[in-house]
């Protein structure tokens, strides 16, 4: 095997730290032929579908390839906006105010960048420009506050992959989860607390996650527990009374049981049990998307409108909004204990260099 080398090293180049943000990934338009390769990366991931992969191959190509990209297609091109998928847009938002905070902080030596598992920016190709621009330590963080196997599990999949395909590695670091974080739980907790203030409380208020098969929490990944575990820290935090709230699931995907409560079944049922206002909030979701503006926003209004329900609000995600950016900014900042020590001199290392006559290819 060929290691891809260091593009452009230069022993004068000033070391630097980067902070790379990860979402999960969006077509790149809201049409059935770039809903299809999305989905098929996506769905191929063994993290995201165990499934028998001879079994899965037949089952996504034959069935779901040929049905699924012209639905989501749909719902995809009613959260469109005009520069592009929310998703993307929301992330590339809080990488430059990420940046903005960091070099406010610290100047120069830190380098924001944001990463998409799926489709574009490519994670190998943000590392990529990253190491080129003189990274060599990094901090990545999947804005996924509760981890499960198939978002956190599998960017660390995708960063193992590029690494292995490298000749020299960056010192790493790597957020797993924050789901219990005191400065996430905050800023949390503020955004509904403010919502509240501006437009009244409700009779419920929905914590609404994205699902995962049963299985999984079966055979031992964290997500739901860490679910359960940010609505509990939120609900503390706001005062709330057992009564006042619920943890919910959604997004279900194929036939097997997924988490639940399902939260379109919860609110399908709520109006009989006397509950006619709710607010719902995605603490799983750190920008809004797909799932939280068509899902959550629209197609669940629906469900409990039609059921009998009289008042129904979307609480929206943190996106990139100035409590969730000094968040963000004090977890990165956690993570660079000991890095921001300067360590070398770039003139130094560069004359040293020249007088061993070592001239490195690029
Ligand atoms: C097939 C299984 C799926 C698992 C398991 C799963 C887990 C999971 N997903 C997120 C976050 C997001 N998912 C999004 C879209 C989406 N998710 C699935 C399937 C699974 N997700 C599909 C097929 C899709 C595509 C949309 C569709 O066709 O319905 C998104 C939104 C992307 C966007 O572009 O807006 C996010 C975000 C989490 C946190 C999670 C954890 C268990
Ligand atoms: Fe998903
Ligand atoms: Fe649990």
């Amino acid at each position: 095997m060929k290691y891809k080398g260091s593009p452009g090293f230069d022993h004068a180049q000033t070391p630097r730290i980067g902070v790379l943000i990860t979402n999960l990934g969006t077509p790149e338009a809201p049409e059935k032929k770039a809903l299809k390769p999305y989905l098929k990366q996506f769905l191929s991931d063994p993290r995201v579908v165990e499934v028998p992969r001879l079994l899965w191959w037949f089952i996504l190509n034959v069935i779901i390839l040929n049905v699924r990209p012209a639905r989501s297609a749909e719902a995809y091109a009613t959260v469109w906006e005009e520069e592009g998928s929310p998703l993307l847009l929301h992330t590339r938002d809080q990488a430059s105010a990420l940046q903005e905070a960091l070099t406010q902080r610290h100047g120069d030596r830190i380098l924001v960048d944001y990463a998409m598992r799926y489709g574009r920016p490519a994670v190998s190709n943000r590392i990529q420009a990253m190491l080129k621009a003189g990274v060599r330590k990094l901090v990545v963080i999947p804005l996924y506050p509760q981890y499960s196997g198939p978002t956190g599990g599998s960017t660390f999949d995708a960063l193992a992959e590029d690494f292995r395909a490298r000749r020299w590695l960056p010192d790493l670091r790597f957020v797993a989860q924050y789901h219990d974080h005191p400065g996430y739980i905050r800023a949390l907790a503020d955004s509904i607390k403010a919502y509240r203030e501006a437009h009244g409380s409700a009779d419920k208020l929905i914590f609404s996650y994205h699902g995962e098969p049963l299985r999984y929490l079966e055979e031992g990944d964290p997500y739901h527990c860490q679910c359960h575990k940010t609505t509990r820290l939120v609900a503390e935090s706001l005062g709330l009374a057992e009564d006042d709230y619920l943890t919910t699931f959604q997004s279900r995907f194929g036939r097997e049981e997924w988490l639940q409560p399902y939260t379109d079944e919860t609110l399908k049922s709520l109006p009989d049990r006397g509950v006619r206002k709710v607010q719902v909030v995605c603490p799983g979701f750190s920008a809004d998307c797909l799932e939280t503006i068509e899902e959550i926003g629209e197609e669940n209004r629906e469900y409990f409108m039609d059921a009998g329900g009289e008042d129904y609000a979307y609480i929206p995600c943190l996106n990139a909004t100035p409590a969730h950016i000094d968040f963000l900014a004090d977890l990165a900042e956690e993570q660079l204990s000991g890095w921001l020590e300067e360590r070398t001199d770039p003139a130094l290392s560069a004359r040293l260099a020249a007088e061993m006559g070592y001239v490195p290819k690029s």
